[in-house]
């Protein structure tokens, strides 16, 4: 194929895993937007830590190389993390192949990644600045592949509870209805960034957050973290909700008619479906909400957004495209 893969979630959608094959051996990965580092279990860690999990060997591999003296450290949002050296091998994601593609081979991970057995790894798709592999930053695979592909960009079919994918090579319009809208992305802080400042509740008058608030699209988060003005306006039309510090972010009754919310995305208004919203039960009669407030200044648009958006990832022009789907 032209580099398409299945994107299947994990219980309540937390995360989506996709089949990547290196040096001929085939992992899930998790394929996260909003990193770039490509690593995955491996033989070098212990038989504890990799207890359930599919791990790559590059003794096995026909292509693997040692890139001499380098290594990779990275932490992430929720205190996760993982260490380890760094060789190239080649790696096919559903025929769209890299040869000579920097693989970062863990020799630590932390506890939640040692727990997700589902999870043998990230494949970042942010930009190649954010890359820590030492003493030289390597390139995403995204970023190596792009020239070869019929067009330079990749899309994210992320669904609710349902298997979506990744397209690495061209926008197949029959995953969405309605049109495309394209905005500007700002590469800066090495994300999918753009502005993100008005908002809606059930397509009713749009009032402004912050001024220039920015988000990030970030197929890696499993929430949607916008900021705390949207979430406070959300809520306060749930009846029931409430911001519950001891589960962590607002609540509402499992019941609750849950209120479409419209985001602008760089000036264009994109639809999260209320249904979306309802994201896991915390108890017999209490929901935990998908949407919440970010803790920094940055929006983090995660899966609870992909659930209601298809995205467009255009590195060729830098540009973000979102249908509803
Ligand atoms: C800004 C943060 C967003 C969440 N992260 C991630 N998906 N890897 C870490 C960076
Ligand atoms: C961006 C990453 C955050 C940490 N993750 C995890 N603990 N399973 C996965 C995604």
């Amino acid at each position: 194929g032209t580099g398409l893969v299945t994107a299947t979630p994990e219980a309540n959608d937390v995360e989506y895993l996709s089949p990547v094959t290196i040096g001929g051996q085939t992992l899930n990965l998790d394929f996260d937007s909003g990193s770039s580092d490509l690593w995955v279990f491996n033989t070098q860690l212990s038989r504890a830590a990799t207890q359930g999990h599919t791990i790559y060997d590059p003794t096995k591999s026909k292509t693997f190389a040692l890139m001499q003296g380098a290594s990779f450290q990275i932490s992430y949002g929720d205190g996760s993390g993982a260490a380890g050296n760094v060789g190239t091998d080649t790696v096919d994601i559903g025929g769209a192949t890299v040869t000579q593609q920097a693989v970062e081979l863990a020799t630590a991970v932390s506890r939640s990644f040692v727990e997700d057995t589902n999870n043998n790894g990230l494949l970042g798709l942010a930009f190649s600045q954010l890359n820590t592999i030492q003493p030289a930053p390597q390139k995403t695979f995204f970023d190596n592949v792009k020239s070869s592909l019929a067009e330079p960009l990749f899309t994210a079919d992320l669904r609710a509870q349902a298997a979506g994918a990744y397209e690495f090579g061209r926008v197949d319009t029959s995953k969405f209805t309605g049109e495309m809208t394209w905005v500007p992305v700002n590469t800066t802080d090495g994300f999918w960034q753009f502005t993100s400042e008005k908002f809606s509740i059930d397509g009713g008058a749009p009032q402004t957050s912050t001024a220039g608030a920015q988000a990030i699209a970030d197929t890696g988060t499993t929430l949607l973290l916008a900021d705390p003005a949207v979430a406070q306006a959300y809520y306060a039309q749930v009846d029931g909700a409430v911001d519950d510090e001891q589960q962590g972010g607002f609540t509402f009754p499992c019941n609750a008619q849950l209120p479409d919310l419209q985001l602008d995305v760089g000036g264009t208004m994109a639809t999260v479906k209320g249904t979306d919203i309802n994201f896991a039960q915390v108890d017999d009669q209490t929901c935990f909400g998908g949407l919440q407030a970010s803790p920094a200044g940055l929006q983090i648009y995660g899966d609870i957004f992909f659930k209601s958006n298809f995205v467009a990832f255009n590195g060729g022009n830098n540009t973000l495209g979102f249908a509803q789907h």
